[in-house]
C-alpha cells in the first residue's frame, strides 16, 4: 500500500489510518470522490446486498456492505451444475480457476480492484470488487459518439492495462474484452477493465464463451486447426475491434453474421471489419496491427503503446508498407 497517498485535503493515508485506528493490513483505495478509503481484509465476513446493479449471463452484481463495514460490488457466479456432476470436483475446479490467476493481487489504475473471492457454496463463487461509479463503454457510446481523441485516450488506458496483465508471470489473459466489460468512470475520462474471463473458465467447456463478436479468428477455428487457445494475441484482437463501435455505426462487429461459422468465413475471406470512413491514417494503421488475421502478426501491448496513434506523432509516408515486411 502506498501510505504517502494524499486525499484532496492533502492528508496522507498514514495520517488517516492513524487517526482512524486502521491496521496496516487495510488496503488503500482512492475513491472517485477523491477521498481515501480503507478496505479491511474481507476474509470470513458476512455481507448484505444493498442494491442490484445488474444481471449477467452467470449471475448478478450487487452493491453490498460487509459486516466489516466495507461497501463494494459483489458478483455472484453460479455454476450450472447438472444432474450427475460430482460436486467436489466442480468445487475444486472453481477453486483452481479462481486461484490460478491471483486476481486479488492485480493492482493497476485501469483494472478494477478485486478484493476477495469467496465460495459460500460448492457451485457458487462471489467475487468482491471495488465499487465503480460509471457506466459501461457500451452505454457510454450510446449517448455520445466517440471522437478520435477519446478513442485514443481510452485505447491508451486499455493498452496499459493489457501490458500490465500480459507481462505478469504467468501472463494474465482477460479473455472477454468488449464494450460491456469496460467501465467509463463518472469523471468520463478514466476507464477500468472489469469482468475477467472468470465466467468462461467456470463454464468448464472446451468451447470458447467470450462475447462472440469480439472473438479472434483462431478461437473460431478459422485458419488454424489446433485447439482453442486464449492468448495475449486474442486479447489484442478484441481490443482492436473496440475501435469499431465508435458512434458512427454503433453496432457490434459482425452484428449481421448469423452463426459462428459465418463469422469465421467472413474473417477468413475479408479479415477484420473495415473501419468507418473519416478515421485518420494513424488510427487505421493502429487498428490493422491489432486485428491482423494471423495472430503472430498482431503487435504486443508494449509496441502498441509506442504507436503513432497513441503518441500523437504523424506516420511517415511509406511506413505502412514497410511495417509487416520488416517486423515479425
Ligand atoms: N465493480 C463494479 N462496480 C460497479 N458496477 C459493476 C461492477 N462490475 C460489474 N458492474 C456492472 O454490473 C452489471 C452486471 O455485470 P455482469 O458482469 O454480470 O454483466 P455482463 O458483463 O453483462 O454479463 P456476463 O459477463 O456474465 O456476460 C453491469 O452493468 C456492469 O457494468
Amino acid at each position: 500500500a502506498d501510505w504517502s497517498l494524499k486525499d484532496r485535503d492533502g492528508r496522507t493515508a498514514l495520517d488517516l489510518a492513524t487517526q482512524n485506528g486502521k491496521s496496516e493490513l487495510a488496503e488503500l483505495l482512492r475513491g472517485y470522490d477523491g477521498k481515501i478509503y480503507f478496505y479491511e481484509p474481507l476474509w470470513h465476513c458476512r455481507w448484505d446486498a444493498l442494491r442490484l446493479i445488474g444481471r449477467g449471463g452467470f449471475g448478478e452484481v450487487h452493491e453490498v456492505r460487509t459486516d466489516t463495514g466495507v461497501t463494494c460490488a459483489a458478483k455472484t457466479l453460479r455454476l450450472p451444475v447438472q444432474l450427475g456432476d460430482e460436486l467436489p470436483s466442480v468445487s475444486t475446479e472453481i477453486h483452481r480457476a479462481v486461484e490460478s490467476e491471483n486476481l486479488c493481487r492485480l493492482r493497476h489504475p485501469n483494472i478494477v480492484r478485486f478484493l476477495h473471492i469467496a465460495q459460500p457454496e460448492p457451485a457458487t463463487v462471489v467475487v468482491f470488487m471495488e465499487l465503480l461509479d460509471g457506466r459501461s463503454l457500451e452505454r457510454f457510446i450510446d449517448n455520445q459518439p466517440l471522437d478520435e481523441l477519446t478513442i485514443r485516450d481510452f485505447s491508451e488506458q486499455i493498452c496499459r492495462a493489457l501490458l500490465y496483465l500480459h507481462s505478469r508471470q504467468p501472463p494474465v489473459i482477460h479473455r472477454d474484452i468488449n464494450c460491456s466489460n469496460i467501465i467509463v468512470c463518472a469523471d468520463n475520462t478514466r476507464i477500468k477493465l472489469i469482468d475477467f474471463g472468470l465466467s468462461i473458465k467456470l463454464e468448464q467447456s472446451s468451447l470458447p464463451k467470450g462475447t462472440l463478436n469480439f472473438m479472434a479468428p483462431e478461437l473460431l477455428g478459422a485458419g488454424e486447426s489446433d485447439s482453442v487457445q486464449y492468448s495475449r494475441e486474442s486479447d489484442i484482437w478484441a481490443f482492436g475491434l473496440l475501435g469499431l463501435p465508435d458512434g458512427v455505426r454503433r453496432e457490434a462487429p459482425f452484428a449481421n453474421a448469423k452463426s459462428l461459422l459465418e463469422m469465421a468465413q467472413l474473417i477468413d475471406r475479408k479479415g477484420a471489419p473495415a473501419l468507418p470512413d473519416g478515421r485518420s491514417a494513424e488510427l487505421r494503421d493502429f487498428y490493422s496491427r491489432c486485428t491482423a488475421k494471423d495472430r503472430r502478426r498482431r503487435r504486443p501491448a508494449q509496441e502498441l503503446l509506442e504507436h503513432e496513434f497513441l503518441t500523437g506523432r504523424k506516420l511517415q509516408p511509406g511506413f505502412f508498407s514497410s511495417f509487416f515486411s520488416t517486423r515479425k
